[in-house]
């Protein structure tokens, strides 16, 4: 039997409303996302990438249609129950100190997700294990931005995530810490946890397990 999908969306609408009238970002997505591989949300700018992320993440509540998280109707929960689930779903933004504390050591960006998460320190093993070896005291000023968007994914494990949804996590970032990025995504994927990014950059992409393509706020292809 096919494993349960993580998440699975029907007929999923989502509005803005502004000053000069409602923009409808997304008109009826239906999807499943497995729990293996990396799922990468490709389409251009404006498609409705990051309402798509946001809505998955539960940073908000969609207009229409119904989300599933692992079965359960993430539309139906208030915001305690939303908060919950939160916990293992981890959000990344764009720009890498964004995601992080940024007056705090490497070290204790990572034991601040843990605590905040009600998880113990993780200690500096994680650093050693996934590519940031030799940092724990550092600032985060004194990274590069691959090595601080690999530190914000990282505080993600600290806090026991096992769903992790980045927004163009390479996009500000230069060939070479883009790398480091992907890789960091592969690593997150190989010790089991859902990884969903929206992003149209070559070296993401690559790395996909599956592209689902966005256009206009609609699904118009999965590829493998
Ligand atoms: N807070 C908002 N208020 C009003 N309209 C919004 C808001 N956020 C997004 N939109 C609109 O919703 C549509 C989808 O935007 P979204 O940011 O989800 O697309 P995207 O594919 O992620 O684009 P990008 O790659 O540029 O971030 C666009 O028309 C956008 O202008």
């Amino acid at each position: 039997m096919a494993e349960e999908p993580v998440f699975s969306v029907r007929g999923l609408v989502h509005r803005y409303r502004t000053p000069s009238g409602d923009v409808t970002a997304l008109h009826g997505i239906n999807l499943d996302v497995p729990a293996d591989g990396l799922t990468v949300l490709a389409g251009p700018s404006g498609s409705g990438k990051s309402t798509l992320l946001r809505l998955l993440g539960l940073a908000e509540r969609p207009t229409q249609g119904r989300m599933l998280l692992r079965g359960k109707d993430t539309t139906k929960l208030d915001t305690r129950g939303r908060r919950a689930l939160r916990k293992r779903v981890h959000l990344l933004f764009q720009n890498p100190v964004d995601n992080l504390f940024d007056y705090l050591s490497v070290r204790e960006n990572l034991r601040a997700a843990a605590q905040l998460a009600g998880r113990p320190d993780p200690g500096v093993e994680l650093l050693d294990r996934l590519g940031l070896p030799g940092t724990a005291d550092w600032a985060v000023s004194a990274l590069s931005g691959g090595q601080q968007q690999r530190l914000a994914l990282l505080t993600a494990l600290a806090a026991g995530a096992d769903v992790v949804l980045a927004d163009e996590p390479t996009s500000q970032l230069d060939a070479r810490s883009g790398e480091l990025v992907v890789a960091t995504l592969g690593d997150l994927v190989g010790l089991g946890v859902t990884v969903v990014v929206a992003s149209h950059d070559d070296a993401v992409l690559a790395g996909a397990t599956r592209v689902i393509r966005i256009l206009d706020g609609r699904l118009v292809g999965e590829t493998r």
